[in-house]
């Protein structure tokens, strides 16, 4: 299976907070926010550099930059937006381009209600976020979304993910890179990840799940 588990302690620890029966909101929002910071870490550790020479304290000096256009990070509302701000303290220059599925409960179908991309997708490296890689429907649909637009290099990063959906992604999708803090043990009848953190846009957002 074609996913990068970040095994660092960090990550371990916060992942096992967030697993929690009775955590508060509060709790599970700042615990993803902390994640999303150590998994996009680990995402963009293989980014391009290229040398530039700056005018320096003493004289022109040769520093690197990351290579191309700025990133996009690309959330998958709503529960994408608990990434967010943790993804930008790391590429705070990065555009953001939005995406809004919603999983119909009973087909686990995502149907899209939102999509607004910034420019030049196809000279930029795409970041999606979400915490759950469920059976992969809402990541491939914006997997193709992007490729539509011209988009060439695309990561994603998840907190949590199950190994059908990542069967699902790499079948599709084999070019994408999936970076996550747990691949977990299965489904459940419902579509829900076991033992997976519940429904994590209900946790970020306060909201109940009827
Ligand atoms: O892999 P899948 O089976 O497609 O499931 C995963 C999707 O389900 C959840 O969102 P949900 O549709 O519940 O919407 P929300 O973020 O608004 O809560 C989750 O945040 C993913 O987007
Ligand atoms: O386990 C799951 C599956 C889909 N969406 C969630 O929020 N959690
Ligand atoms: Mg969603």
């Amino acid at each position: 299976m074609n996913i990068h588990v970040v095994n660092h302690p960090l990550v371990q620890h916060k992942l096992g907070l967030l697993r929690e029966g009775d955590i508060s909101t509060m709790k599970f929002r700042q615990l993803t926010q902390e994640l999303a910071r150590l998994l996009a870490y680990e995402a963009t550790r293989d980014f391009e550099l290229e040398a530039t020479t700056i005018d320096g304290w003493c004289g022109k000096i040769d520093v690197q930059q990351i290579k191309g256009k700025k990133v996009t990070v690309v959330p998958i509302l709503r529960a994408g937006i608990g990434m967010l701000d943790g993804v930008l303290d790391l590429v705070p220059s990065a555009k953001i381009s939005v995406v809004g599925l919603a999983r119909n409960e009973e087909t686990l179908e995502p149907v899209s209600y939102f999509e607004k991309f910034v420019d030049s997708l196809d000279e930029r490296i795409a970041i999606i976020i979400d915490p759950m890689l469920a059976t992969g429907g809402s990541m491939v649909a914006t997997i193709e979304l992007l490729k539509r637009k011209g988009c060439k290099q695309i990561k994603a990063v998840v907190m949590v993910a199950a190994p059908e959906g990542v069967k699902v992604v790499n079948d599709a999708h084999p070019d994408v890179q999936l970076y996550a803090a747990s691949l977990d043990s299965h489904l459940n009848e419902n579509g829900y990840i076991i033992p997976g953190l519940g429904d994590a846009g209900d946790k970020i957002f306060g909201t109940k799940h009827i």
